[in-house]
């Protein structure tokens, strides 16, 4: 949301934001897990472990993590435009990112919600970093931009913050896995097989497997329940 700040100097600053390293449990289950979750789920499960990223229909990323400043967000989707926005969920709006140089990314921009503060965003990037798999969408950059903006606050006009949260992640071509599962068991029963099959495979740097279990537990059981 919008926190009113009456005159005081403007604070953006993406690093610091960032720069704690602490990890844990707790990490998993924040409000925003949810989002990043889906972007676990996307149809990169259907290939095999021995294909290359390359040949599994993604534009490949750099393996570093960047910050994206929101004016180069906003050049790169056509200032989020309705052509290029390519899906919304229950914590943001995705949009399809073209850089001069062709290679697209998926922009999450993330809704101002009350109760999700600067530290959970912080969590969410952090879990997002630690995750190294071949079959799991890679965060390539995140945007963490405060904006003052002039707002009416009892009839007299005070500097105000807006947050602008992005993350941005790599681009998956064949759209969500959601998309193939529903109202199809049979592709179900094969997706269990190979989520077992990877299960076995995943490996996170420097931590353990919790994170991503989560998320395939999460996903396992959803689809059961439907
Ligand atoms: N990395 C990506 N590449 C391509 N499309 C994506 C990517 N991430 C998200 N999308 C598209 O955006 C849609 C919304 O994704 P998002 O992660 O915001 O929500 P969700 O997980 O589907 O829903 P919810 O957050 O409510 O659980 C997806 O259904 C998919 O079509």
């Amino acid at each position: 949301g919008t926190t009113r700040r009456p005159h005081s100097p403007a604070s953006c600053s993406y690093q610091s934001a960032f720069a704690k390293e602490e990890k844990s449990y707790q990490d998993a289950h924040s409000p925003l897990f949810p989002c990043i979750n889906h972007c676990r789920r996307l149809a990169a499960f259907f290939s095999p472990p021995a294909v290359s990223r390359k040949n599994n229909s993604m534009d490949y990323a750099s393996s570093e993590t960047t910050v994206m400043p929101l004016d180069l967000l906003r050049e790169i989707t056509n200032d989020f435009s309705e052509e290029r926005r390519i899906g919304s969920g229950s914590y943001g709006k995705v949009y399809l990112g073209v850089h001069q140089h062709g290679k697209r990314i998926a922009v999450k921009i993330l809704y101002d919600m009350p109760g999700i503060d600067d530290e959970q965003f912080q969590n969410e990037f952090n879990n997002l970093t630690r995750l190294r798999h071949q079959n799991i969408v890679r965060l390539v950059g995140y945007c963490h931009n405060i904006q003052e903006i002039q707002v009416e606050y009892k009839g007299k006009l005070v500097l105000a913050e807006k947050t602008h949260r992005a993350l941005c992640l790599e681009y998956m071509s064949n759209g969500s896995l959601d998309k193939y599962l529903s109202g199809n068991e049979d592709v179900f029963l094969v997706l269990v097989g190979i989520l077992i099959y990877h299960f076995k495979n995943l490996e996170l740097e420097n931590s353990p497997n919790l994170v991503l279990q989560m998320s395939v537990i999460d996903m396992i059981g959803r689809q059961a329940m439907e």
